[in-house]
């Protein structure tokens, strides 16, 4: 069994990493490229960068962050947020990414799935889906930073996205996020067994067992967590420890 990823978020904006419940009420919760260099000493696999203020000028600042970065933290960089264009995506893998997130855009113009992946490779795209519960087992995709509905339903998306050359899809959660109740399970699971490429959990971590069910429960391949990190709820070790106890292939 691949070993599972644990993957800390650093929510961006204003040069400060941020966060909030549902993607309101945002607070302060520290310096991005110190909080990086923490969780890359705790023993991260990975590492996501959201810029959610997401403008021509916050990308140039998430780009010198980027290489900052780079020069102290050697685990792979997802990085996300207003990213629309292939030229979008060159200047953040050149200043340290390994893999753009896309979203709003990959919604709007699915075709840049595909560009991104020939340009690029598949495994540098990775197709950021913000899901909010539409009914029972039903959910929808919206974007803007989930300001908008779209008329896509996320399960639905999601294959499309693999079929279009996503390397990895990064499920969101919307009524989970930020809440630390638990990940949604149905979400993931239904969305895991409709694609053969990785799906990262988001949005609700609050205990290891969330992390936990997340990866059995909910089929995911690698778990991603903000307020439990930020807060300071537990650490990345407490969590790997956990989950090695209860027999989760973890990198230790
Ligand atoms: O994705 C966005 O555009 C956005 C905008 C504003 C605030 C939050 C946003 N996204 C939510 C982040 O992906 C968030 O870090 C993850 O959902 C993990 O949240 P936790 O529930 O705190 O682990």
């Amino acid at each position: 069994m691949l070993t599972r990823r644990i993957i800390p978020c650093l929510d961006v904006t204003g040069g400060r990493v941020v966060k909030g419940q549902s993607f309101l009420n945002l607070r302060d919760a520290g310096d991005p490229v110190a909080l990086a260099k923490f969780y890359y000493e705790q023993g991260a696999d990975e590492l996501a960068f959201l810029d959610i203020t997401a403008t021509v000028e916050s990308r140039k600042t998430m780009a010198s962050i980027i290489a900052e970065l780079s020069k102290y933290v050697f685990m792979p960089l997802t990085v996300g947020g207003g990213i629309r264009t292939i030229a979008d995506m060159r200047e953040m893998l050149l200043s340290g990414a390994d893999k753009v997130a896309i979203n709003t855009a990959a919604v709007a113009r699915p075709e840049l799935i595909t560009e991104g992946a020939i340009k690029f490779g598949s495994q540098c795209i990775v197709v950021a889906i913000d899901a909010k519960r539409s009914g029972e087992g039903k959910w929808v995709v919206r974007t803007h930073s989930a300001t908008q509905a779209s008329n896509l339903d996320a399960v639905e998306w999601a294959k499309k996205a693999a079929e279009m050359g996503a390397g990895e899809l990064l499920v969101t959660s919307i009524d989970s996020d930020g809440h630390q109740k638990g990940y949604d399970n149905d979400l993931n699971r239904a969305i895991s067994e409709s694609v053969s490429i990785p799906l990262i959990a988001s949005g609700g971590a609050g205990t290891p067992d969330h992390l936990y069910d997340a990866l059995t429960v909910g089929k995911a391949d690698a778990v991603l967590a903000a307020s439990i990190f930020h807060y300071g709820t537990y650490s990345i070790s407490q969590v790997k420890e956990f989950l090695a106890r209860k027999g989760v292939a973890i990198r230790r």
